[in-house]
């Protein structure tokens, strides 16, 4: 009886909450389908990166775990007031992983329109065979010409290709590709497939030879590749985390393979194209170093230490000592190595003492830090007082303060582009030492000239941006690279920092944008109707 009674009633209750649930289900479909699409469809290739990096999703939107971004949108974009007003974000698309980095790849930000190459806008050129065989005549002169006969060598090195390139670049090793693909404007281009190819090669080629190289304070070496291409190495030091004491000078501070790694992905990420390319590897310093260096110098210096690694120190100004070991576990040892630029005979550069460097010493200011209107003085002497020479340099600012990096003393460009040309950014081992400070001075050139170059800003605004968070772009740029096999290339502390000090960097041109007229320097011609409504 009594259940006979409750019998209709809960039937009832039962057929609502079916309906319910069925309608539920559905708008929750039609949710998924047309807001989420991007979010709900991942890329298949995300499982695989994430177990190879191994990431620690604590700090960060975990875009290497499909299971918790599909059901939900990223709650920030959901927050982000300017998501209707602001046009570049009719650019942005919510995906994770390694298509994020492709669509920022994509932004119009990163692909605006560049002055049609002329011929001496190239770094290197090819000499047609005509003028090869025509000797005399005064193109053989030319010291930027290469000719094919350079490249075979009469007598053949053991271990080393015979070269058999011709003009055809097809025939062209990576290296050699990557050289002659070096403008007035860029060291590569990004979308050119040769980038790829030569961090392959980086990473893979036989080692044949090695030797410390000359010049500058801590040990580096150079390596030779059978193909004649050659990488700059830089070894690891200390652990990915160890932060620098903070006791220590910028001078003073070790150089870090990991740095160079990540100052080339950043460099790309912010657009700049300044820094050859880098690649991280796990080497055998007996077989790949001491079994065949001819460096006597270097070999004079390998030891086996007590608990049986083989290590080494160089010779060299700073740490090359026996309390300063670089040591395999027992042979192996991380490094990096970046790809060499063209020889200097070939394309000289010239090097540029920086304005704003600093005065490495115990107890010395340089003037910029004592005089705060330096900048009007910078402003009117040559080549800062024309041309891009100037936001060029706080583009450069701002690449070392988002790495933390102080030791920018001097930068080095082509000397063939004159001052029409981008600054290299070499020497990038001493960025990314601390996570937990921030070190304003670096941003001295930005802060006292109160200038930036519009398409630099407008690319640090959107990667400030869910979708496109700087740290989330690093650590999928960064998972490309070799080492992140081994672990993170940069810890998620690292990471978190960058898009601080990005923060900071975007208020502080708020500031200046508050303070006075001319902060932007327009280049971005053209293309200012798609940005119309971009405050700036
Ligand atoms: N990829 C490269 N290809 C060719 N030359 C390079 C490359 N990277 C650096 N160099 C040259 O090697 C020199 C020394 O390298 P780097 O500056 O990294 O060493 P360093 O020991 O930090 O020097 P310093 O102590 O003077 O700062 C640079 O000034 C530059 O001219
Ligand atoms: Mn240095």
């Amino acid at each position: 009886m009594v259940k006979r009674s409750f019998g209709l009633p809960t039937r009832n209750i039962y057929l609502g909450l079916a309906c319910l649930s069925l309608t539920l289900h559905l708008v929750l479909a039609f949710f998924c389908l047309s807001v989420l699409q991007t979010v709900c469809v991942l890329p298949s290739s995300l499982s695989s990166s994430s177990s190879v990096t191994g990431i620690n999703a604590q700090h960060h939107q975990p875009f290497s775990s499909p299971a918790s971004t599909s059901h939900k949108p990223p709650t920030s974009s959901v927050k982000d007031e300017t998501h209707t007003v602001d046009p570049i974000l009719t650019h942005l698309k919510e995906v994770r992983g390694p298509d994020a980095l492709e669509a920022l790849f994509n932004h119009p930000l990163y692909n605006l329109p560049q002055p049609e190459l002329q011929e001496d806008d190239w770094l290197l050129k090819l000499k047609e065979s005509k003028d090869v065989t025509d000797k005399g005549s005064e193109e053989e002169s030319e010291e930027e010409a290469l000719d094919d006969s350079q490249w075979q060598s009469a007598s053949q090195e053991e271990g080393y290709d015979r070269a058999t390139w011709t003009s055809d670049t097809t025939t062209h090793p990576p290296w050699l590709r990557f050289h002659l693909g070096i403008t007035r404007w860029e060291l590569y281009n990004r979308k050119d497939p040769t980038l790829v190819q030569l961090t392959h090669y980086l990473a893979t080629q036989q080692i044949l030879g090695a030797v410390q190289k000359t010049g500058g304070t801590q040990l580096k070496l150079i390596m030779s590749f059978p193909n004649y291409g050659q990488a700059l190495l830089k070894p690891m030091r200390q652990s990915r985390d160890a932060e620098t004491d903070v006791n220590l000078f910028y001078f003073s501070d070790f150089e870090r393979h990991n740095a160079e790694i990540a100052a080339f992905h950043l460099d790309r990420i912010l657009g700049f194209n300044r820094i050859p390319p880098v690649v991280g590897r796990l080497i055998n310093v007996t077989t790949e170093i001491r079994e065949i260096t001819t460096d006597h110098r270097l070999s004079r210096t390998f030891f086996t230490s007590p608990v049986g690694n083989v290590c080494f120190y160089g010779q060299c100004e700073y740490y090359c000592s026996t309390e300063h070991p670089l040591c395999g576990r027992p042979h192996e040892l991380e490094v990096s190595l970046a790809a060499m630029l063209p020889d200097l005979e070939l394309a000289p550069r010239r090097s540029w003492r920086s304005p704003w460097r600093r005065a490495y010493s115990r107890t010395k200011l340089a003037q910029w830090e004592k005089d705060p209107v330096y900048c009007d003085t910078v402003k009117q002497t040559p080549p800062y007082n024309q041309g891009t020479r100037l936001v060029d340099l706080i583009d450069m600012a701002v690449l070392d303060y988002l790495m933390g990096n102080m030791d920018r003393h001097h930068y080095e460009t082509f000397e063939k582009f004159g001052n029409e040309t981008f600054l290299l950014h070499l020497d990038n081992g001493r960025g990314f030492g601390r996570h937990s400070r921030d070190e304003p001075s670096i941003l001295a050139p930005l802060q006292q000239c109160c200038r930036i170059r519009r398409s630099t800003l407008l690319r640090l605004r959107l990667l400030s941006r869910s979708g496109f968070r700087l740290s989330d772009m690093m650590r999928t740029s960064l998972a490309q690279d070799p080492l992140a096999a081994v672990a993170p290339l940069l810890s998620e502390l690292h990471l978190s920092a960058l898009d601080r000090r990005l923060a900071t960097v975007l208020q502080m041109v708020q500031t200046c944008q508050n303070q006075h007229d001319d902060v932007i320097y327009h280049d971005t011609e053209g293309y200012d109707k798609e940005y119309d409504q971009q405050p700036d």
